[in-house]
């Protein structure tokens, strides 16, 4: 420490506070410098920023006025959008308006071409109206004529129609004693007949006697004989007796060969007899069949009554409701008469009798044809082919006669065929449907117009010597036709089977010869079918079937009327028939009938058929019967 005086080292002092001081003044002196640089740095980044500030503000002027620019154009566009819009509402106003003149001005044409047809029609209408007037003058005039002219003809129709009156009342009356004197007729033969009959079972009974007598005279003669051989010595009592007895013994055999010839006399004049009685009764017989219910679960009974169990050719069915025009609902019992009604109680048997005198007629040389129609399971399969119908009784009944006829020296063979017709097509049913080679076989129909026979060519036919070969046949026939039944779903029902019999016999005594046939057909169910629900195969199979049967009743319509052309050529199942319905063949139709309430309407056509047949008349039929000598060599 130094004191107040101490110059030097106050100056020294000093001297160092200077130092310090000049060295803070440096300091100062270069912070100011630093500073008077910050400051300068400053300001130039002051002006930068002026700079940046006024160039910001200039591109802020320029967008600015960019955007100013921009706001004119929108508005230009805007402006320029209007006016558009006012432009297009302008043309749309013209189009309007210009629319507007063009439907004036088609109106204005419109209406005056309205003006000129209208008037056109006027005149028309003037001119037509009077052409109308002046044809009504003259159809007038004309209609006077013609009335008078009709008037004098009705006149004269009159009186014409007044004397052919009278000529048919002559003739009716004529008509009536023919009758008469045919029923008296049918009366004799009938009693002829019974007499025959009765003279027949006495010759039968003669010659059973003869024969006894014959037998007992052979064994009398071998002991005549015996006793001849023993009597060697041989007085002349003895020879004279024997040469007796040997007399009678020559007699006793001319009468037994007489009342032989008799017999087969009598069995010729039977057959004559037999069948005059048949043509009377008339060539085409229809009878009805009404089968039994099968079981409750079948449905409801219809009302199906017999009224005359004495004649048993009526039947009477009650029809199906109706309303009257004053809405009252009542059901019309329609009445039905044939030539003999079997009720459901009735069996095969029973119907058999009724057709075996047809059967007879076959074996006298007739061609006979027995139909059975009606809606499907009315009973037309159970009534001709079941084991106990009408073609196992006819074949049996046929050998039974045969046999017996060969005593009258008649011998018979019998040949049956068994064919369908389905969709128009006839098919063999004993020969499947294809030969070995495999293609199917083509039957042909052929006619013999001078032995009114038919014969199917490429048919099987087998020769009927024993009633087993029927039995075989038939199963066969039904096994074939169920192979067929299975492809085409019941087709027994949409087809027809024609059973043929060809029966030929001939006489060694008398020198005749008879060719018969009996065809036994089971038609195919007559109920029609709707279109609506028939298609396909089953269309054809309809159109078929409503053809065939439609042939067949046009057939026995144009007989029956005695029409010169018969159209059988126009179904194969009539074209087939040809010989065996007509003139000179015998027809029975059986009618068969479903005892159901819902089969009613069916069971109606079905008896409307069956009656229009049986007003039907078919002329006489004739026997093929002729002496050998005059028969044409037959190369069956
Ligand atoms: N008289 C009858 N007595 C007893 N049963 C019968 C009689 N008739 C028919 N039937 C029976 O009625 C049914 C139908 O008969 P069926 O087959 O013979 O008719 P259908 O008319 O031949 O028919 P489809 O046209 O289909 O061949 C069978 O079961 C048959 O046994």
């Amino acid at each position: 420490m130094y004191t107040g005086w101490d110059v030097d080292g106050r100056l020294n002092e000093f001297e160092s506070q200077f130092k310090v001081m000049k060295e803070a003044f440096e300091g100062t002196v270069t912070d100011r410098k630093a500073m008077e640089e910050a400051i300068d740095l400053a300001k130039n980044r002051a002006s930068d920023l002026e700079r940046e500030k006024q160039r910001l503000m200039d591109q802020n002027t320029q967008l600015q006025s960019q955007l100013d620019q921009q706001r004119q154009e929108y508005h230009s566009l805007q402006l320029e959008k209007q006016s558009t819009v006012l432009e297009m509402e302008a043309e749309q106003r013209r189009h309007k308006y210009e629319l507007e003149d063009l439907q004036r001005e088609r109106k204005h044409q419109v209406d005056e071409v309205r003006r000129e047809f209208q008037g056109e029609v006027d005149q028309l209408k003037r001119e037509h109206r009077e052409a109308l007037e002046a044809m009504e003058r003259h159809y007038r005039a004309e209609l006077a004529d013609e009335q008078s002219q009709r008037a004098r003809e009705l006149q004269e129709l009159r009186s014409k129609l007044g004397a052919e009156q009278q000529d048919m009342s002559l003739e009716m009356l004529r008509k009536e004693r023919e009758v008469q004197e045919m029923r008296s007729l049918m009366e004799a033969l009938k009693l002829d007949l019974d007499r025959e009959q009765t003279i027949k079972g006495g010759l039968q009974q003669q010659i059973a006697e003869m024969s006894t007598i014959n037998i007992t005279l052979e064994e009398r003669m071998r002991g005549l004989r015996a006793k001849i051989d023993f009597l060697e010595s041989d007085s002349k009592q003895q020879s004279d007796s024997f040469a007796n007895m040997e007399a009678r013994l020559q007699e006793a055999l001319r009468v037994a060969e007489e009342a032989r010839e008799k017999l087969i006399k009598e069995e010729t004049e039977r057959r004559i007899l037999f069948n005059k009685y048949q043509e009377l009764k008339g060539n085409i017989r229809v009878m009805c069949r009404v089968r039994p219910v099968l079981d409750a679960s079948e449905g409801d009974e219809a009302k199906i009554a017999f009224p005359d169990l004495k004649t048993s050719s009526q039947i009477d069915v009650t029809g199906p409701e109706e309303k009257s025009s004053l809405g009252t609902v009542s059901r019309k019992v329609i009445p039905f008469e044939f030539d003999r009604v079997f009720d459901p109680s009735m069996h095969n048997e029973e119907v058999f009798g009724e057709i075996s005198q047809l059967v007879q007629s076959a074996l006298d040389g007739y061609n006979v044809c027995i139909f059975c129609y009606g809606q499907t399971g009315s009973g037309k399969t159970y009534t001709m082919s079941s084991s106990d119908g009408m073609i196992p009784r006819a074949t049996h009944m046929i050998y039974d006669t045969i046999t017996k006829l060969q005593e009258k020296s008649w011998t018979y063979t019998m040949e049956g065929s068994f064919v369908e017709v389905y969709n128009e097509e006839l098919h063999d049913l004993l020969t499947p449907g294809r030969e070995s080679d495999g293609r199917t076989k083509k039957l042909e129909i052929r006619h013999d117009e001078a032995r009114k026979q038919t014969t199917v060519v490429n048919c099987k036919t087998v020769a009927l010597d024993s009633p087993d070969k029927v039995e075989t046949m038939l199963r066969q026939a039904q096994s074939n036709r169920s192979v067929a039944a299975t492809k085409a779903n019941e087709r027994s029902s949409r087809s027809h089977s024609v059973f043929i019999l060809k029966l030929v016999g001939e006489n060694s005594a008398t020198n005749e010869r008879c060719e018969g046939t009996l065809n036994l057909v089971d038609l195919a169910g007559s109920e029609r079918l709707k279109h609506s629900q028939a298609e396909g195969e089953r269309m054809k199979e309809t159109q078929s079937i409503n053809k065939s049967l439609a042939c067949l009743g046009d057939v026995i319509e144009a007989l029956g009327r005695g029409s010169a052309h018969i159209p059988y050529r126009n179904s194969k199942l009539t074209h087939l028939l040809q010989y065996s319905l007509g003139g000179n063949s015998k027809t029975l139709m059986f009618v068969m009938v479903s005892p159901l309430e819902a089969h009613l309407k069916e069971t109606i056509t079905s008896l409307r058929f069956a009656t229009k047949v049986h007003n039907t008349h078919i002329g006489m039929a004739k026997s093929t019967k002729k002496l050998r000598a005059a028969t044409p060599e037959s190369g069956r």
